[in-house]
């Protein structure tokens, strides 16, 4: 009986691998029909439909079309083709221009693309993620937001404010489209390192959702990024023409009745859309991951996603060192910023630390093991610091017998650095440049032989360091990863100085991606450590001893789709895993690991031309 099961179950996995199903449209160029419930100019004013000039003729008959476009029908290659060429002429008449001005002229051109045809905005994303990627999410991002409400053409997204209280239940039901699989939701309260910027951190939403389509395949109809504006405490903003509400930030139970009701909302219409919330500050970061993570299929990005990033760069400095990995719980680590994201980080790492192979045993990495030193805005964190929030207390330096470095409770950077000689220097500061000539000379005397500095605050500007004063005053014998991407640097001998990018990029789309396949009910430690260990083993023990920690940008897909194969087969083995409308769980249970990419990867949207066919 139990073999006829099976058999039927395996013919239904290879049905899964080799069907693809129109709506999401997998990685093939072959589209069928989409019916459109419009016609004449309104499709062509619809980026979803619109080809623009690619419009064949039989198409433009049977759409009312013709003659409302220039005659000379035009492949998808040549408009592709036309496009990058104006970026190039773009790139080349704003040579010598500050480089603010180029960045927000390439991305008005990305976005004014995207309002127009967003089969070929996706495309282009896709194909050329490397070098859009700076353009649509950090660093470009962050100005973007900083000048959005003079930037604002056409809204993007929801914004949901404090003046909607008690609206919010029908206010869902006004976006247009009928099933949403992906939410990134922020209320703007810490926008990268750049602060409080209120309505204007709606373009963060933005530019992660690029991300999900791009790296995850997240069909665009179905990806919702969401404001809640509940004002803002930037001065200079409330002064200014400022798009959003212009009162002070709602404070304790005014602030979560309107992030409830939002969720609320949210989940009556969509019970299986993933809502990643980004960039809140740090108070409300923990308390509303504590407060929906278990009711709601929800994750922070900032607090777990960047965790798992940094997770495996730790361990990537481990193998850089040519050391086992088991020796992590030994690494001396100094993390600068105790917010959201370096608490995160530390959870994360401390965790990973007890659960090493072999480091279990009774009394050998208890509470008391602390290869951590943190610091913040007042320096080094001891336990003598009063008032010290319980999530950073965890590890705060006890400065008793056992602790031979002699610091003292708001020792200095570098002070920390000359005493601790640490393997690793972990930035999420939001400071740009705190890691100065004197503290990276410090880092010379680090006790690994490839001392690795981590500057992942964004944007660029806020970054602790560059990879160039790092191979400069460390040595070239460090490793180094920032959070915005730099250029690598030539060393002496001609070798190159790797300009690692350590970005929550490389895995919060696979972690909403296979949440969203396995229809888990929630998101738990095990499938966030799953995506972190399947992305640091994502490069190979040669690429390591360049240097090189995490895979190019451009493998994105890839990684995306390993990544969410191990999140998904993580929900499976923690019974999370719920299945979606064309998956049994018992399918995602009885796949192997590799059938489990190829069926993730096989369901991500690809964009092309999908032949229109008008219902009238
Ligand atoms: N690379 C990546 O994937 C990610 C990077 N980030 C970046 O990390 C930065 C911090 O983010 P959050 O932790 O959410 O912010 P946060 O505001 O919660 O925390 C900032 C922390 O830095 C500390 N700090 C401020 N000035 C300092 C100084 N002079 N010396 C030492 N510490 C100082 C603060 O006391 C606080 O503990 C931002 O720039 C953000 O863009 C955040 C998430 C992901
Ligand atoms: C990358 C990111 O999430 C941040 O800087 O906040
Ligand atoms: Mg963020």
């Amino acid at each position: 009986m139990w073999r006829h099961a099976a058999a039927r179950r395996s013919a239904q996995i290879r049905r899964l691998l080799s069907t693809s199903a129109p709506s999401s449209g997998a990685g093939s160029a072959v589209r069928g029909p989409c019916i459109v419930h419009k016609r004449g100019t309104d499709i062509l004013h619809d980026p979803w439909y619109n080809k623009d000039t690619a419009f064949p003729l039989t198409e433009r008959d049977r759409l009312g079309l013709r003659g409302l476009l220039p005659p000379r029908v035009m492949s998808f290659e040549q408009q592709y083709e036309r496009f990058i060429n104006s970026y190039h002429s773009l790139e080349h008449n704003t040579q010598g221009e500050p480089d603010s001005v180029v960045s927000l002229a390439k991305w008005r051109i990305l976005n004014r693309l995207h309002d127009r045809n967003e089969t070929l905005y996706y495309r282009v994303l896709i194909d050329n993620i490397k070098d859009f990627a700076p353009i649509i999410y950090t660093p470009t991002v962050g100005l973007v937001c900083e000048n959005y409400s003079g930037l604002f053409r056409r809204p993007r997204g929801m914004y949901f404010s404090a003046k909607d209280k008690g609206e919010m239940m029908s206010m869902i039901y006004n976006w247009p489209a009928e099933k949403v699989d992906m939410i990134v939701v922020t209320d703007g309260s810490r926008i990268l390192g750049l602060g409080d910027l209120g309505v204007q951190g709606i373009g963060i939403p933005i530019g992660k959702l690029d991300v999900y389509v791009a790296a995850a395949g997240i069909n665009p109809q179905k990806v919702l990024p969401i404001m809640l504006d509940v004002g803002t405490n930037n001065e200079e903003l409330l002064e200014d023409k400022l798009c959003g509400l212009r009162q002070p930030r709602l404070e304790g139970e005014e602030y979560l009745a309107v992030v409830d009701e939002f969720m609320e909302a949210v989940h009556a219409r969509w019970p299986k859309a993933i809502v990643q919330f980004e960039d809140f500050q740090m108070k409300w970061a923990f308390e509303t991951l504590q407060r929906y993570r278990s009711r709601f299929c929800m994750f922070n990005d900032d607090v777990q996603g960047t965790a798992g990033v940094a997770l495996a760069g730790l361990l990537g400095a481990v193998r850089a060192q040519g050391r086992p990995l088991a020796d992590f719980t030994k690494q001396k680590i100094v993390v600068v910023g105790a917010g959201s994201a370096g608490i995160g980080v530390l959870n994360m790492a401390k965790h990973a630390m007890l659960r090493m192979p072999g480091t279990h045993k009774i009394g050998e990495l208890g509470e008391g093991h602390n290869q951590f030193w943190v610091l913040d805005k007042d320096g080094l964190i001891t336990k003598s610091r009063k008032d010290l929030d319980p999530a950073v207390a965890r590890f705060a330096r006890g400065y008793g017998p056992e602790e031979v470095e002699d610091l003292h409770e708001g020792a200095s950077l570098v002070e920390v650095v000359k005493k601790v000689k640490p393997h690793v220097l972990l930035g999420l500061s939001g400071v740009g440049g705190i890691f100065n000539e004197e503290v990276l000379k410090a880092m010379k005397e680090s006790d690994s032989p490839c001392p690795a500095i981590f500057a992942m605050s964004n944007p660029t500007t806020k970054a602790e360091c560059t990879p160039e004063d790092v191979f400069k005053h460390v040595g070239e014998n460090a490793v180094f990863a920032s959070g915005s991407p730099f250029s690598n640097v030539t060393l002496s001998n001609g070798r190159k100085g790797y300009a690692n990018q350590a970005n929550n990029m490389y895995l919060f789309p696979g972690i909403g991606l296979g949440a969203l396949l396995s229809g888990a009910r929630h998101i738990s430690d095990g499938m966030l450590h799953a995506a972190a260990e399947c992305l640091a083993s994502y490069i190979t023990d040669d690429a390591i001893r360049k240097g090189i920690l995490f895979p190019s940008i451009s493998s994105i897909r890839h990684i995306t789709a390993r990544v969410g194969a191990a999140v998904a087969r993580a929900a499976v083995d923690e019974d999370l895993a719920e299945g979606c409308p064309d998956l049994d769980p018992r399918d995602l249970r009885s796949m192997s690991e590799s059938d489990t990419v190829d069926y993730v990867a096989r369901k991500m949207w690809y964009p092309v031309y999908s032949p229109l066919v008008n219902d009238k």
